[in-house]
């Protein structure tokens, strides 16, 4: 129960409704109650009037009248109460649900991208629902049966030990037994239906990843083997299922089997105490009779709840485990930072923990506000991580980052972050429409702006092609544009922003030469007073900045403008060389 503790705080916060769920289940058993005594008496009128004792028919009718009347007022009361306890208990539960997936929700967003690095989307969703779903289970359901099962036990037993306490003694014995076979039985039920959800979380996962990958699986004609993989898993699944179906279809012939069982015993028992006049009426054993169907299903839940409990508590653990991660990436103030654009790398030094890369090795530069800076450099050069460095998705292990003079961790991160527009390498489009997917960079933005950023951006024409133009909603990352439509309408969302400093990681390597060219010159426009930074691999892209450097492996190797480079040997030199001979060859052959 301890990792339970965490979830102190909410009952403290709910404590009001708690306080009345729980009187109003007491209140609500004391009424259930009633019926057996109820029905006892009705025997008793009944054999009154055989032995002679009552004579008038009417006296019967009207005594036999009012238990009737009392019995379904009681069961009225009793099942509104029932009614109420359920709203008060069961709705705490799902506020407590609420309360609950909210927290963990707004913990995984501060937590840096090494955490999502280390931990796979699936576990993150998997916590969030599936155990968030198995604490509810503990806070509504197994709160609500443990004070329910206490309540009519001992309101139960004071009755029935009033009424025959022998009697009492042989009725209870197979009680415990009872709940002994359900903990163990539910625990195998446990087990068993925890193995189902792994299968059925494998199967969605390779069905959602075949899904997804559906253009190479046609391309590369395997249809008919993943079609295999997933009869192979799903038959797997199936087995798995039966075997849980063995198990649970045990538990309700176990209850009936044990009810049966104790029926037995009030009936042998109780009839031998009435033939020895222990007891005085049969109608003792007709109210006992009632009791032992009462209790037995509230005994039983003794055991389903301890698994509940066992359940939760995995849970909750699982989930104390994420929310004990502090996030490395915090903000250092809450006063807002006034940004102003100017970039300082100082001999940064960066390692990826994970994987132990060094991929940046001293790196310094500067950058004033308002001025752009192109980064050229072979794949894995270390060009995206310093991108990543400027919007602290990262910190940085050795050396000094500024901006504005000031070091990056003392700046206010929020304000940090309003101050980029950031285009990364691999364009994500959420599934919703291009014009949200566009105001996400502002989210006020009018429609004229969202039209002007996505002029600039080149990409309004085909836009308006599309049959319902900016309320195109996008598949699932935008399945249904191109690679360089997507990247523009990153762009778009990026320039509508109109932030401090631009930082376009390689994003424009989908689109051709002449719309790079457009959008470039619009930026240009569009970047004065901005500080911009463009990652490229083509010099088209670069040659416009007011400065160039060239990483090799982590390190600057290279820097100056487009002229000066293209002066010296180097590494700026051949790649200029090498597209401008590219482009000619085009030229040729499409002349
Ligand atoms: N999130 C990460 N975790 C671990 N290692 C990483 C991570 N991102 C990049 N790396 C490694 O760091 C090095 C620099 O990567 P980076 O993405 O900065 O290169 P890049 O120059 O932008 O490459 P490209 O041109 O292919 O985009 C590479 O060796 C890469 O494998």
């Amino acid at each position: 129960m301890k990792e339970l503790q965490h979830l102190n705080k909410y009952f403290l916060k709910y404590k009001g409704q708690l306080i009345i769920g729980i009187l109003i289940t007491i209140v609500a058993r004391i009424f259930l109650l009633f019926t057996p005594r109820l029905v006892k008496n009705i025997f008793v009128v009944v054999e009154n009037y055989k032995n002679n004792l009552v004579t008038s028919n009417r006296t019967i009718q009207s005594e036999l009248g009012e238990i009737i009347l009392y019995i379904i007022g009681a069961a009225i009361i009793a099942g509104i109460l029932t009614f109420f306890m359920r709203q008060t208990l069961i709705n705490i539960s799902r506020y407590i649900e609420f309360d609950l997936k909210n927290e963990v929700y707004q913990h995984y967003q501060k937590l840096s991208l090494k955490f999502y690095k280390n931990n796979r989307t699936g576990d993150l969703m998997n916590r969030i629902s599936e155990d968030v779903g198995r604490v509810r289970m503990y806070v509504g359901p197994a709160i609500m049966y443990s004070i329910n099962t206490v309540t009519l036990f001992v309101i139960a037993l004071i009755y029935m030990f009033n009424e025959a306490p022998s009697l009492t003694l042989y009725t209870i014995v197979p009680l415990p037994i009872l709940s002994v076979i359900i903990y163990k039985l539910s625990k195998e039920i446990h087990k068993r239906s925890t193995i189902v959800q792994q299968y059925l979380s494998h199967l969605s996962s390779s069905t959602q990843e075949s899904f997804s990958g559906i253009s190479i699986i046609k391309a590369y004609g395997i249809e008919a083997q993943t079609s295999a993989d997933f009869n192979e898993l799903s038959q797997t699944s199936k087995e798995k299922q039966l075997s849980l179906v063995r198990v649970s279809s045990l538990f309700f012939p176990m209850m009936i089997l044990l009810i049966g069982i104790s029926n037995l015993i009030v009936i042998y028992v109780g009839g031998l105490q009435y033939i020895n006049g222990e007891i005085e009426s049969l109608g003792t054993i007709a109210e006992f009779i009632i009791y032992v169907n009462m209790l037995t299903w509230p005994v039983a839940t003794v055991g389903w709840v301890t698994s509940i409990v066992q359940q939760a508590e995995a849970s909750q653990k699982r989930i104390n485990e994420f929310l004990k991660i502090t996030p490395d990436i915090t903000n250092p103030t809450i006063e807002p930072s006034d940004i102003t654009g100017n970039i300082e790398f100082k001999n940064v030094h960066f390692t990826y923990s994970d994987t132990n890369i060094e991929a940046l090795k001293g790196v310094s530069f500067t950058l004033e506000h308002g001025k752009s800076l192109a980064i050229i450099g072979k794949t894995g050069s270390g060009k995206s991580t310093i991108l990543d460095l400027i919007g602290r998705l990262y910190d940085i292990e050795k050396g000094q980052l500024l901006i504005d003079n000031t070091p990056i961790d003392k700046l206010n991160l929020t304000s940090l972050r309003d101050s980029i527009g950031y285009v990364p390498q691999d364009a994500f489009l959420f599934s919703d429409t291009i014009n949200n997917n566009i105001k996400f960079g502002k989210e006020d933005a009018t429609d004229e702006e969202v039209i002007q950023a996505a002029k600039y951006a080149q990409v309004h024409k085909n836009i308006i092609g599309f049959n319902k133009g900016y309320e195109t909603i996008l598949g699932e990352r935008g399945i249904t544009l191109s690679g360089g439509q997507k990247q523009r309408i990153s762009i778009a969302r990026a320039i509508i922003k109109d932030p401090k400093i631009l930082l376009l990681d390689d994003s424009l390597s989908a689109v051709d030469t002449e719309t790079e060219e457009k959008i470039l010159n619009h930026l240009n426009n569009l970047s004065k007073g901005k500080t911009t930074i463009i990652v490229s691999h083509r010099v088209s892209s670069a040659k416009n900045a007011d400065k160039i450097i060239v990483l090799d492996e982590g390190k600057i190797v290279q820097s100056g403008s487009h002229e000066a480079l293209i002066n010296v040997d180097g590494y700026y030199k051949h790649l200029y060389l090498k597209q401008l001979s590219e482009t000619s060859n085009t030229d040729n052959l499409n002349s």
